[in-house]
């Protein structure tokens, strides 16, 4: 909420940055181990303007105040519990206890710790870090009402057929040969918003934004894919892009908006030749020079008309 201070309009938040914990919950029988790590950013929105213009700060819930909380609610959940709910839970307790904060902004990733398997089977208190992560934001306002976002962070998708580019504006800068045979990757960055609009809406089943946080992962990389046999063919980053938004939303009715960035990560043909040797490796779909700069930037992002659910 923007303030008009001394002719300015002045605007502030403070929070915790970066605050980690993990945490671990046992089976009854003590043997079965689940655990998370998460990364908790807490932002406050609060009535505190005294300790910007009057060196008074007896408004002011210390940031050091915030990163406790973080420990204190950790340790307070007995029961294994998504980031989303996490966050809300956090949320909720700095707008309901606080009379100065009017809305928390609470933002988490979690690392993406899996259950390890010996000799295929699942072990009990094992784990082993995969790659994408698992991010959330959500935003509460003292009168419960919520925006929630999930995400995805670092999902790196390869396909070395089925992909190509073509039509595009020719001009005297141009020098990519149009190709309807090319390798496609990128490392996809994704969010979406939750159609649940107060604390008190949101789903009770145990887990359900895990859950979804897998299905939307799901349906990203199937729609990426296409079936196992044949796969789908891209035309170009754009058009998969939209494909993935659009798969997301109308498999998803609770989710209200989605969107993605999909860098093009190039894999550039290697061609090599002299004048003494000629042709020393010609290019024939086979060998490539993966690149990581420059990239290109693609994103979008699609969202009902009626968000409402
Ligand atoms: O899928 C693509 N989209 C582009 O916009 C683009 N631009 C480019 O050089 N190669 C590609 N590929």
């Amino acid at each position: 909420m923007a303030k008009e201070l001394e002719g300015f309009n002045f605007e502030q938040r403070h929070g915790k940055a970066r605050v980690r914990v993990g945490r671990v919950w046992r089976s009854n029988d003590g043997r079965r181990h689940f655990m998370v790590e998460w990364n908790v950013n807490i932002s406050l929105l609060s009535n505190c303007v005294a300790a910007y213009v009057r060196d008074d700060n007896s408004d002011i819930v210390a940031t050091d105040t915030m990163k406790n909380t973080v420990y204190v609610k950790a340790k307070e959940c007995s029961e294994q519990l998504s980031a989303e709910e996490f966050a809300i839970l956090l949320g909720k307790h700095f707008t309901s206890i606080y009379p100065q904060v009017y809305t928390a902004i609470v933002k988490i990733v979690e690392k993406p710790w899996e259950r390890i398997s010996v000799n295929g089977q699942p072990h009990e208190h094992g784990f082993k870090l995969g790659s994408e992560k698992h991010t959330t934001e959500a935003i509460i306002q003292k009168s419960g009402a919520l925006q929630l976002t999930s995400g995805i962070e670092g999902l790196s998708l390869l396909k070395t057929t089925q992909s190509g580019f073509e039509g595009f504006i020719r001009d005297k800068y141009t020098a990519l040969p149009e190709t309807r045979e090319r390798m496609l990757a990128t490392e996809v960055t994704s969010s979406w918003r939750y159609s649940y609009e107060s604390v008190s809406s949101i789903p009770q089943k145990p887990l359900y934004f895990n859950d979804q946080y897998l299905n939307v992962k799901n349906v990203l990389v199937d729609t990426f894919f296409g079936p196992p046999v044949g796969g789908v063919y891209s035309a170009s980053v754009q058009s998969t892009l939209l494909q993935m938004a659009k798969a997301v939303l109308s498999r998803f009715t609770d989710i209200s908006s989605v969107q993605l960035k999909m860098p093009n990560i190039h894999f550039l043909p290697v061609n090599i030749s002299s004048k003494d040797n000629g042709n020393i490796v010609k290019f024939n779909d086979d060998v490539y020079l993966p690149t990581d700069e420059p990239h290109g930037s693609i994103e979008a992002s699609l969202s009902r008309f009626w968000s409402k659910m």
